[in-house]
């Protein structure tokens, strides 16, 4: 554990997958960490880096598995017991998590609910393809920092989603919008900081200017949002019941639940904030660095959108599903540089992993940032090769179906999968559809903060397409 001593240890926190994939290749494919120092819920936490040892954890998890994680935002809700009266799906365990996932899950994962919003995420990613036309340098068409831009891309529409609200980060990028941006990014960033501290875990809780300024955020976020929230109660009050035909938004599903409070839907709202922002931008930040870097790939994308838009390069739901190819390079983006490249549970009761007696209590880190890169699962690991995932070639590799999850699996697997995969195809296929994109980077260094984050600036060239 003295490792992770800030200065002294000589693990780089945010570099820890790159020390669990080197402890891989020394220790083997489990090793043990002492917590004890920490004041953490368990005593040990067992690294895992293999695929069948994952697979039995995830199956492992009965009806209510348990994650840790996103403690400074559950000491912050604690706090705000009138609005947070369910702490949310990212910080809830056992029966209060399956209570709160009953009522959510049906409105999240249907794909129905979420394929309505693909006329109304197709013309934000027009937006965004205006964004990054008016951005680039008018000399070089370059953009220095894409991820910034991508932010307001995935915040409009989730607010979009969510709140059925257009908060124009986009089209009118003005002071409010700027601040709503840079906050939802600085609230990520302050929890994983907050997290990291040493201190937090031998008092108990956060603590110094971090927090004041989490707080703060979370405030001013949660006073926000309630106010949408309200305006939409007093709305559907005065207007006539929508019939069940017709495209009824998520926080209309969720208010109509008998069982769904509004505080409810502020705190899932909340949550589709915190988990939906940053991540789905790495995706398609990620994704573009790598076909940036392949042209070949790039063009094969290119063709498969002009041949299933007819050469207009508009693609309604089921279409975009059928983008095979680009859905294969986001796979293989997921595998070699994933987002969140490490998931976490807690054993429930003993559980023999490669041969360990594991047990209950324990912390159990599902590795699978290791696993991506093993050259037992995967030929040639560390180079980008979507036809990987191409159905045929998949069969004759025996790709281990645990290996690559990018949004976990069972009953706590990501509620927004749905949301995300939706962005991701919607702007990926337009940027593809109207630019030749180049990279600055061949390297894609990653920090890991909850999530990855690239190290570097990530620098594209967008030239427009000639058809
Ligand atoms: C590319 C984008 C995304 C990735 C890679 C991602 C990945 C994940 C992963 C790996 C988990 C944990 C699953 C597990 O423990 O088995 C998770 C949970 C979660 N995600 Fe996502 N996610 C993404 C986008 C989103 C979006 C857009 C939303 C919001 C709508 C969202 C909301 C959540 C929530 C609320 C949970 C907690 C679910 C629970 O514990 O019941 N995520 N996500």
């Amino acid at each position: 554990m003295h490792h992770y001593v800030p200065a002294l240890g000589g693990y780089d926190i945010a570099k820890v997958h790159e020390f669990a994939e080197k402890n891989y290749y020394k220790l083997g494919p489990i090793y043990k960490e002492d917590l004890r120092a920490l004041n953490a819920p368990g005593d040990f936490a067992f690294w895992l880096s293999d695929a069948d040892d994952i697979e039995k954890v995830y199956r492992s998890g009965g009806k209510f598995p348990i994650r840790g994680g996103f403690d400074s935002l559950a000491v912050y809700r604690k706090t705000r017991p009138d609005v947070y009266k369910a702490l949310g799906l990212l910080i809830l365990n056992g029966k209060d998590w399956h209570t709160f996932r009953s009522k959510i899950q049906p409105v999240l994962l249907q794909p129905r609910v979420i394929s309505n919003y693909s006329n109304s995420i197709s013309s934000i990613a027009d937006e965004m393809i205006n964004v990054i036309r008016q951005s680039r340098d008018e000399k070089t068409l370059e953009i220095a920092d894409l991820g910034p831009e991508l932010y307001r891309y995935t915040l409009e529409s989730i607010a979009f989603i969510a709140l059925d609200k257009r908060l124009n980060c986009l089209s009118d990028y003005g002071t409010t919008q700027r601040n709503i941006v840079a906050s939802v990014k600085e609230l990520f960033h302050l929890e994983a900081t907050l997290n990291e501290s040493f201190l937090w875990r031998i008092i108990g809780r956060p603590y110094g200017k971090n927090w004041k300024r989490f707080m703060q955020i979370n405030d001013e976020f949660t006073s926000m949002v309630f106010e949408f929230v309200q305006e939409k109660i007093k709305q559907l009050a005065s207007e006539p019941v929508k019939n069940p035909e017709d495209d009824v938004s998520v926080l209309e599903l969720f208010l109509s639940r008998p069982d769904c409070t509004p505080e409810d839907a502020v705190t899932m709202t909340m949550d589709m904030f915190y988990a939906g922002i940053d991540t789905t931008a790495h995706l398609i930040l990620f994704t573009l660095h790598h076909l940036a870097n392949h042209s070949d790939f790039q063009e094969r994308v290119y063709q498969e959108i002009m041949d299933l838009s007819n050469g207009t390069g508009h693609l309604d739901s089921e279409q975009l599903s059928n983008l095979t190819f680009l859905k294969a390079c986001i796979k293989e983006t997921s595998r070699l540089t994933p987002v969140v490249p490490i998931l976490m549970r807690i054993s429930q009761e003993p559980i023999a992993l490669s041969g360990y007696a594991i047990p209950a209590r324990s912390f159990l880190i599902l590795n699978h940032y290791t696993v991506h890169h093993r050259p037992d699962y995967f030929t040639d690991p560390l180079s980008f090769k979507p036809d990987r995932w191409a159905r045929k070639s998949r069969e004759e590799i025996k790709a281990h179906l645990f290996a690559v999850l990018p949004f976990g699996h069972g009953p706590r697997m990501c509620i927004g999968r749905r949301i995300a995969e939706l962005e991701t195809l919607s702007l990926l296929s337009k940027i593809i559809y109207n630019f030749k994109v180049t990279a600055k980077h061949t390297e894609l260094p990653l920090s890991l903060k909850i999530i990855s984050y690239p190290d570097n600036k990530m620098t594209f060239t967008f030239n427009e397409r000639q058809r």
